[in-house]
């Protein structure tokens, strides 16, 4: 297959169809510091235009990754959709009504892992449901917290506190906390950008694995390339910042369930690496470019 840049913006409208999540023209603008004080302290600013004019569809049950230079704003862009944080122009729809703030039919996983530390394996992911779904019998919570401790692979850890839980187990946690909400969406903020590689790897493989039983949509921000690849159905692919726009969306054609191991022998996988690569390698090296005369 050839590498496709499937959708430029003004596309959208023509190929949605089956359509989840939609961004119509977002931009995000992060004010600026004004006034007497951040100028005489020296933290005077002007606006900043983090997200520019940004159009994109995701459909149902994709598992969708966006990749970028470092800054150019895919958290913003996901905090978006969680409603975490407001686009400053332009709209977001999820199933066809707008996004105006956070909701369980979104569970987030955080790099941190964002789990409470006095609270013990089970009790995180009880502290979810329960906040979500506070009419649910005892039974029903407790029935829900077990199934996901045993789909992430968590079983024996339940009485276990966040600190006596390694890197990649705390994660499992997050991802399990956010499963049990029952979201439509699972948004993962570089979930796995804090661990070893070989956590890292056996974390994939597992995301893999529950992502072949749920086929529910993901939309993932990461900066490993391999990682998009194996994981992902379609890769967003933003410019640097400031202004950042998509710059291109590149299908992932290997059949499911993949394998690390296989993933290299088909021959598209070089060329999209090799897309990937040109891509962040350009972005990035302007970035350090308008760093160097700016200093
Ligand atoms: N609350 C804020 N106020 C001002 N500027 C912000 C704020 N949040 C983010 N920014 C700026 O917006 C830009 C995009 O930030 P963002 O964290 O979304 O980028 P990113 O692509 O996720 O970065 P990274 O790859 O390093 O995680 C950055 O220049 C950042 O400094």
């Amino acid at each position: 297959m050839t590498v496709s840049s499937r959708y430029q913006s003004s596309e959208y409208e023509a190929l949605a169809t089956d359509v989840q999540v939609s961004l119509r023209h977002v931009s995000k603008v992060f004010p600026g510091k004004r006034g007497l004080l951040n100028r005489w302290t020296g933290k005077a600013r002007s606006d900043y235009l983090a997200l520019d004019d940004i159009s994109l569809d995701i459909q149902h049950n994709k598992f969708v990754s966006i990749i970028g230079p470092s800054g150019c704003g895919k958290s913003t862009l996901l905090s978006i959709i969680a409603g975490l944080s407001t686009a400053t122009s332009g709209s977001v729809w999820m199933d066809g009504k707008p996004i105006l703030g956070p909701g369980p039919d979104r569970g987030m996983v955080f790099q941190n892992y964002a789990l409470m530390p006095w609270m013990t394996v089970e009790e995180n992911i009880r502290f979810a449901v329960e906040t979500v779904y506070p009419k649910m019998s005892l039974t029903r919570q407790k029935n829900i917290v077990r199934e996901n401790i045993q789909l992430v692979g968590l079983n024996g850890a339940e009485k276990k506190h966040p600190h006596e839980l390694s890197g990649g187990m705390r994660q499992r946690v997050g991802i399990a906390r956010a499963l049990s909400i029952s979201p439509q969406i699972l948004l993962m903020d570089e979930p796995f950008g804090a661990l070893d590689a070989l956590t890292r790897g056996f974390l994939q493989d597992e995301i893999e694995r529950i992502w072949e039983q749920q086929r529910q949509t993901v939309i993932m921000i990461t900066h490993s390339i391999e990682e998009a690849l194996l994981l992902s159905d379609e890769i967003v692919m933003m410019t640097r910042g400031p202004a950042a726009k998509i710059a291109q969306i590149l299908e992932v054609p290997f059949p499911r369930p993949r394998n690390r191991e296989t993933l290299d022998q088909y021959p598209s996988y070089h060329e999209l690496k090799a897309e990937m690569e040109r891509h962040l390698s350009r972005e990035t090296r302007a970035v350090e470019e308008s760093r160097v005369q700016a200093a």
